[in-house]
């Protein structure tokens, strides 16, 4: 399996850049089944990503957006990925989309997973649109080296569900969608930024040990071949 190289001058290019990329694949999604699913990552990188793609004029309502990894935390936490999302894309335009938290205020993370493994939006087919991010250690979404469940979360025999996953460089415990759930995407979107990220994802594409890093299964494995956005 491939992939395919965008790179950018600057941050801002790629952040406009893919936010017109992604508007056009959920507009196509939208004109062939009148509604659409877009999977975001959380962490720091895709902030300008967001500004950009809520300013995008499609039809918002119709668009349902989740995340495709989460802490284990309420949405007021300031690591929370759902109060990122909230900031950066559910405004503008796109505070008019359908946004389906994976946090669910279970008493048990386990509880939280199977709730919202019947509720949120690509479980039952392919996402249109996933955006993924990776770490410095390799991982993506929450399958982080030294998981608990990682697997489980790359094995490809195993339906499309919300998972629980919690390791040694991932701070609190994590619900994250499974590999099965985010590889088959009708876009599947790689985001990194930076000199470091880049020669981390070097490292992971001269390798295969999918355990020691796991976006090595995205690359590998993913049946949609993953496109990297990449600026310095
Ligand atoms: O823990 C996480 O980290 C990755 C990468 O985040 P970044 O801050 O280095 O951009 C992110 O893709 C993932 O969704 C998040 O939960």
């Amino acid at each position: 399996m491939g992939h395919q190289m965008h790179s950018f001058e600057t941050a801002p290019a790629l952040a406009e850049a893919l936010a017109d990329r992604v508007a056009a694949a959920l507009s196509a999604a939208l004109s062939a089944r009148g509604e659409a699913t877009l999977a975001v990552s959380g962490g720091s990188t895709p902030k300008a990503f967001f500004e950009a793609l809520s300013t995008r004029d499609i039809e918002w309502p119709k668009i349902k957006v989740t995340l495709v990894d989460e802490r284990f935390v309420p949405e007021d936490n300031p690591r929370s990925n759902h109060l990122l999302v909230k900031t950066h894309l559910l405004k503008n335009a796109a505070a008019m989309a359908q946004f389906v938290p994976l946090y669910r205020p279970e008493a048990t993370i386990e509880e939280a997973a199977i709730t919202a493994s019947g509720i949120i939006p690509g479980m039952t087919g392919p996402f249109d649109v996933v955006i993924l991010g990776m770490g410095t250690d390799g991982h993506t979404a929450s399958f982080f080296p030294g998981g608990d469940h990682l697997a489980a979360a790359l094995d490809l025999s195993l339906p499309r569900r919300v998972m629980t996953m919690e390791a040694p460089g991932a701070g609190e415990a994590r619900l994250t969608l499974s590999f099965s759930a985010l590889q088959d995407a009708g876009l599947l979107i790689v985001h990194i930024e930076g000199a470091e990220k880049k020669s981390v994802l070097d490292k992971a594409i001269s390798g295969t040990d999918a355990a020691e890093m796991p976006i090595r299964a995205v690359l590998e494995r993913a049946a949609t071949t993953p496109e990297i956005y990449w600026a310095p």
